[in-house]
């Protein structure tokens, strides 16, 4: 799966293991939900998760596979769950050169039960050299320009395991007849605008004034402009609207509204991650107020406002927010 071992962050194997372990989760998460409505994976654990959300029994299974994976390969010393209050030490010593995992098992918990596509995202860090040997739940809050791998598998039609190490992004389909992960989409560039927009606008009345200026904005037929109006694609799983933009070119937009200042996506394993995939495939992700990769984390669920995918789609986005343009 790793195309060539001395692309990877420390060369000793170590990553490759890594991103093993993490494949292997993956499908043992790929089997569970394939059959999900047959083995009672369907409905709610009764648990109410760090996020205040009902916990899905598939958000539980997720986050334990995870966790064992990761926990049996040794090559991590510190995970952060959504799924888990606190980040979750592994390893106590001998953390030189290893890593910090962050990631949502689960992503578009609120589609499990209907068969509507799923994910997991994953954001890989080192442990800070100056935390080498007391490693801390601070070892986890660094800024998203310092991750060394990113990644996320949509377990849709087909399940997909996408990634970047900083040396652009790959995609591999799982081929159930042998159990593997095999490359099918190298080094994945996202057009620089797309037709798709993709936003929850059973929220437009929370949304301030620029953004709804720039929804009408892409609704609009233009004579000069055959690409509009756009058209709205929204699963309502952050992972499979940021795929299919990411392909076809398009923008994803979880904005702050009245209700939530800081939007709803987490900043550290949901817009992280994507963050920097997006910016490796030629995109922007932006918070409104500046690049998503260069806010400084605060704790270990922090959200973010998310504008996410062609380049030109955002910064027509955050030309709109600003007010710099109104039409
Ligand atoms: O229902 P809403 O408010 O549009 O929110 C949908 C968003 O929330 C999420 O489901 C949040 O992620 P989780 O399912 O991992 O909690 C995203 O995948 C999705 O884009
Ligand atoms: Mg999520
Ligand atoms: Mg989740």
């Amino acid at each position: 799966m790793i195309e060539r071992e001395q692309d990877a962050p420390g060369s000793k194997g170590q990553f490759s293991r890594l991103l093993r372990d993490i494949a292997v989760a993956a499908k043992i998460v790929d089997r569970d939900v394939r059959k999900a409505g047959l083995v009672d994976l369907f409905g709610e654990t009764g648990e109410i998760n760090v996020q205040d959300e009902e916990q899905k029994k598939l958000d539980l299974l997720a986050h334990e596979e995870f966790v064992r994976a990761l926990r049996r390969g040794g090559e991590v010393c510190l995970i952060g769950s959504e799924e888990h209050a606190e980040a979750i030490p592994l390893l106590f010593d001998d953390c030189q050169g290893k890593y910090v995992v962050l990631f949502d098992p689960l992503d578009g918990s609120s589609n499990i039960d209907v068969n509507v596509s799923i994910g997991t995202i994953f954001s890989i860090y080192r442990v800070p050299d100056d935390h080498v040997g007391r490693v801390t739940m601070e070892s986890a809050l660094q800024c998203g320009r310092k991750q060394v791998a990113a990644g996320y598998v949509v377990y849709g039609s087909s399940t997909i395991l996408v990634y970047t190490t900083g040396n652009g992004v790959n995609g591999f389909t799982l081929d159930p007849s042998i159990g593997e992960f095999l490359l099918s989409h190298a080094n994945i560039r996202t057009p620089n605008r797309g037709r798709i927009y993709s936003i929850n606008e059973g929220n437009y009345n929370s949304w301030d004034d620029g953004l709804k200026r720039y929804i009408k904005w892409m609704q609009q037929e233009d004579p000069d402009d055959p690409d509009r109006p756009y058209t709205t694609r929204y699963i309502g799983s952050f992972v499979a609207d940021f795929h299919r933009n990411l392909m076809k070119g398009g923008v994803y937009i979880y904005p702050s509204n009245t209700r939530d200042p800081n939007g709803k996506l987490r900043l550290m394993y949901e817009a992280n991650p994507m963050a920097f995939i997006v910016e490796q495939a030629g995109g922007r992700a932006e918070t409104g107020s500046g690049p998503i990769l260069d806010v400084e984390p605060q704790a270990l669920h922090d959200r973010t406002p998310v504008y996410i995918g062609s380049p030109s789609m955002v910064e027509d986005a955050i030309a709109f927010l600003s007010g710099e343009r109104t039409a």
